[in-house]
Order: C-alpha cells, then sequence, then structure tokens
C-alpha cells in the first residue's frame, strides 16, 4: 500500500483558537475516505495543512512523500483541491477559466477542455462563469481539480449545491479516480451519502480526531443495535414476547410491523428465531447502525467527561 499523506501528531493554533489538536492518520492510495464533522471541528484545516496553505504549529505533515509547507513542493501539481467556496472570475468563460488553471499546472489546453466534458459543461464553456448557476460552478470547480490526474484529492463539501442527478455524476468521476488508484479525501456533512461512498470515516470534533475506521469497524467498536423490522402475521401479534423470546427491547410501530433492537449478540438469535419453522413472520428488514448514527455516538462519547 502507497502512503499518499502521513499527520503525525499535527497541531493547529489561530491565536487562542486550537483548530486542531494532535491529529495522526495516514492516507493511502486507492482509499476514499470521508472526513466529517460539525461546523468548525477542523476538516478545512487539515486539507490546508495538506495544501501547504499553511503550517502546523506542531507535528508532521507529508504528501506524496514532501513536506508541503516547504518551500519547493514540487508534489503539489499531484494534488487537486476544491475549496469550499469556490469562486472563479466571472468574467472568464468557463472555457478561459480552465485554461487559465491548465496553465497553472502546466497541464495541456486540450485536457482542460475534456474535463469540461466530463463534468458536462461543454454546452455552457462558452459562457461567462458570471452566469453559472451553483452547481454548474461547483462542477467547474471539479474540472479544475480533476486537472494534471492528481494522485491526491481534497474536496471540501464537494456536494453541496448539487441536484441528486450531478452528485450521481460526481461520485462516479470520484470512483473513477480512486479507482486509478488516486487517494479521495472529501469533507462533507451528508452523511447518507457518504455511507456508501467512503471505504473508511474519519470523525472529528472540536480539533481532535474521535472516530477513524471503515463503516464496519466504527460499528464494532461503537457496538450500536441493530434495527430488526419484523412484518408478523395477525396469529403473532397477541404473543410477540412469546416466540421472539428475551431478545432485548422491541416495539409495534404499526398494525403488523415490530421492530427489535438488537445487540450485536443477539442479532442472530433474533433472526433465527424470526425465521424458524412456525415463526409468524412474512417479511423481515435488518438496518444496520447508519453513519448518523455512529456520528452522534462518537461525538456524545468524546463529549463524556474525560
Ligand atoms: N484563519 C483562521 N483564523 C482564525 N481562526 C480560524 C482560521 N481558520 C479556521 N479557524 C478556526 O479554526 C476552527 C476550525 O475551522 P475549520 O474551518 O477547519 O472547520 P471545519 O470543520 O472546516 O468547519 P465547517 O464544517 O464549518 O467548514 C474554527 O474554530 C475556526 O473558527
Amino acid at each position: 500500500m502507497t502512503r499518499t499523506v502521513e499527520i503525525d501528531g499535527v497541531v493547529k493554533r489561530f491565536g487562542k483558537v486550537e483548530a486542531v489538536r494532535d491529529v495522526s492518520f495516514a492516507l493511502d492510495a486507492g482509499e476514499t475516505v470521508a472526513l466529517v464533522g460539525h461546523n468548525g471541528a477542523g476538516k478545512t484545516t487539515l486539507m490546508k495543512l495538506m495544501l501547504g496553505l499553511i503550517r502546523p504549529s506542531a507535528g508532521r505533515i507529508a504528501v506524496l512523500g514532501e513536506d508541503p509547507a516547504a518551500g519547493e513542493f514540487s508534489a503539489r501539481r499531484r494534488v487537486g483541491y476544491l475549496p469550499e467556496n469556490v469562486s472563479f472570475n466571472g468574467a472568464l468563460t468557463g472555457r478561459e477559466t480552465l485554461a487559465f488553471y491548465a496553465r497553472l499546472k502546466r497541464e495541456p489546453q486540450k485536457r482542460a477542455i475534456a474535463l469540461l466534458e466530463r463534468v458536462g459543461l461543454t454546452h455552457a464553456a462558452d459562457r461567462r462563469v458570471g452566469t453559472y448557476s451553483k452547481g454548474m460552478r461547483q462542477r467547474l470547480g471539479l474540472a479544475q481539480a480533476l486537472l494534471g490526474e492528481p494522485q491526491l484529492l481534497l474536496l471540501d463539501e464537494p456536494t453541496t449545491g448539487l441536484d441528486p442527478a450531478l452528485r450521481q455524476g460526481f461520485y462516479e468521476i470520484v470512483e473513477e479516480l480512486r479507482g486509478r488508484g488516486a487517494t479521495v479525501l472529501l469533507s462533507s456533512h451528508a452523511l447518507t451519502e457518504l455511507e456508501e461512498r467512503a471505504g473508511r470515516v474519519v470523525i472529528m470534533n472540536q480539533g481532535i480526531k474521535v472516530a477513524d475506521g471503515t463503516l464496519d469497524e466504527l460499528r464494532r467498536i461503537a457496538r450500536l443495535p441493530t434495527r430488526i423490522r419484523l412484518k408478523v402475521a395477525e396469529a403473532g401479534l397477541a404473543d410477540v414476547a412469546g416466540w421472539l423470546g428475551p431478545v432485548g427491547g422491541w416495539r409495534r410501530i404499526d398494525g403488523h410491523v415490530v421492530e427489535v433492537q438488537a445487540a450485536p449478540e443477539q442479532k442472530i438469535e433474533v433472526l433465527r428465531r424470526a425465521t424458524g419453522a412456525g415463526a409468524p413472520v412474512e417479511d423481515l428488514d435488518v438496518m444496520p447502525p447508519t453513519l448518523d448514527e455512529l456520528y452522534a455516538h462518537f461525538l456524545l462519547s468524546q463529549e463524556t467527561p474525560r
């Protein structure tokens, strides 16, 4: 596995504000990692540190083997960045804007035009960016970040302002890049949409890294219950406790549906009982803890007195 980013004991202070507090993690090639946290958690600060736009107050950062804050950060050309609030010169056309960024990255103009097509902006290439909708500006921002076949893509809340179809298209582009070995770090508040897209999640709170792992790993650590919804036949409704047995909490959620909160060690037993011969269950749904629930859990557990 090739290390793309190494963050080791990094602290970043802005005056009295400690935006990042002793954070360590590494990112590997071919990983899509979601960086999540409330407003002010330190996500943008971490990205700016990786870009070398600001220097850490303490600790060490290496991006593609180099110190991003060093004078000659040559790996910078292999890093793509989509800032949270993309702003372009409204007087330039989409084509001119991308041509400008292509020159900065010493990329051929041809490639810039191909990227406009990739993000679905060919039809608006010769319109002034000032006339673009928010979603179009966001797509232009993504095209700019994709210039130069980046090995590391830092995307700060990239899908804000995109409609569902554009979001889908956006994640397809990200997946394609990841498939070619790029590392993609994306910060977002849209946890539900990240659930299926990010292989790994880093949760930040007030500058501290509170959790880091795949969804499965976070579920194992958090030990939150799985919700199992059973559609119960009429005959089974009178005595749910009788056939379900001692499996923790359950409740009727509407006429025929019973929801069981199964602790990890009870999950299989609940499913056995629900599907065993004679069980009055007509259908079932298993709902593991969502990223939203895990996020709330880790924030809460960090906020308990230390
Ligand atoms: N240049 C700066 N000067 C002073 N304080 C700053 C500066 N940049 C960030 N901060 C502070 O550092 C903390 C972390 O900010 P950061 O922008 O990294 O959060 P974030 O997780 O990206 O938040 P959001 O989800 O709102 O974008 C905040 O308290 C913020 O006010």
